[in-house]
């Protein structure tokens, strides 16, 4: 049965190509490079599940292509597997130490390279699973801290790279009066509420670049790529109000009677020497809105 694994064949022998294809094309999508630097750019186009690396190949050698795509993160997780007529032990060492998760002597018994992707392919999609598991806050579904502060390293690696461009802003944001409500309504309630706050926060972001994140109990964190502070003003006065509109009934919380929360925003300074400069910035501002009254955002300036 045919399934959706996308798995490139990277030969500059076009019989090597034919015979691969011939012996994977019915359970899967194979498209082909016949060179390394071609194989660089199609992955660069649309990542593939998988990749048959041959060795021997004039411009770029196979051990080339797998140190390039080792040292992306973006491609270091694609397993490779060579396929190649060097058959010594020292050979085959040199393949796995480069990055390869396997290794096969050409000439191949297909149903050996059969087996081989299959098991690769299952090895490749549970990995992918624990990795989506070790990023995400498990109540809210949001990206947890530990996905938070990579993005952040990236996000400043990029500015550091390029110091040009606009820097990212953060939001943080805290619920008020968090511990009356879970007093008043219990815990059950107070993890559903936090369900609809991130709900709330998770749709106000631009596009795919934001990240949002649970970035404590309550409190939650907007990563905001090349954001303004007013773009990231005007995002947290957004939340803020959504999260007021959905009315979730807070006796505990005095005169406001609602759930409501407090924003504090902070933008990527030049000067800044840590992630934890922009955090702290963020936290002061949203200190400030907690002592001035709650239910308000302010801005680091
Ligand atoms: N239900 C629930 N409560 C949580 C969770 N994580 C943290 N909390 C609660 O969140 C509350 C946070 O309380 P505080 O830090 O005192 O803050 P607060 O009551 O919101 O007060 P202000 O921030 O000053 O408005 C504590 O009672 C925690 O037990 C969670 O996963 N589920």
């Amino acid at each position: 049965m045919k399934n959706d694994s996308y798995i490139l064949v990277v030969d500059d022998q076009m019989a090597n190509i034919e015979s691969l294809g011939e012996s994977l094309a019915d359970q899967y999508d194979v498209r082909f490079a016949l060179s390394g630097q071609s194989a660089l750019e199609v992955i660069a186009k649309s990542k593939p599940d998988l990749i048959l690396l041959d060795i021997m190949m004039p411009d770029m050698n196979g051990y080339e292509v797998c140190r390039v795509l080792q040292s992306h993160p973006d491609t270091a997780q694609i397993p490779v597997i060579f396929i190649t007529a060097l058959a010594t032990p020292e050979e085959e060492t040199q393949g796995l130490d480069a990055g390869a998760v396997d290794y096969i002597v050409k000439p191949f018994n297909p149903s050996i390279v059969r087996a081989r992707v299959r098991n690769h392919l299952a090895l490749k999609y549970a990995n992918d699973q624990l990795r989506v598991l070790s990023l995400t806050d498990s109540l809210t579904g949001l990206a947890n801290r530990r996905h938070l502060f990579e993005r952040l390293s990236s996000e400043i690696e990029h500015l550091q790279a390029k110091p040009e461009t606009e820097p990212f802003a953060i939001i943080l944001i805290d619920i008020d009066y968090f511990k009356r409500y879970n007093d008043t309504y219990g815990h059950v309630a107070g993890d559903f509420c936090l369900q609809r706050v991130a709900g709330v926060i998770r749709s106000a972001l631009r596009s795919p670049a934001d990240l949002t994140a649970r970035y404590g109990g309550e409190e939650f964190c907007c990563l905001l790529h090349q954001a303004t502070l007013d773009e990231a003003r005007q995002i947290a006065e957004r939340i803020s109000q959504s999260v007021a509109d959905l009315e979730i009934p807070h006796l505990g919380a005095y005169e406001r009677q609602f759930v409501t929360v407090s924003a504090g925003v902070a933008q990527w300074q030049p000067h800044m020497a840590h992630i934890e400069s922009v955090l702290q910035a963020a936290d002061e501002a949203l200190y400030a809105a907690k002592a001035t009254g709650r239910n308000k955002v302010v801005c680091k300036v």
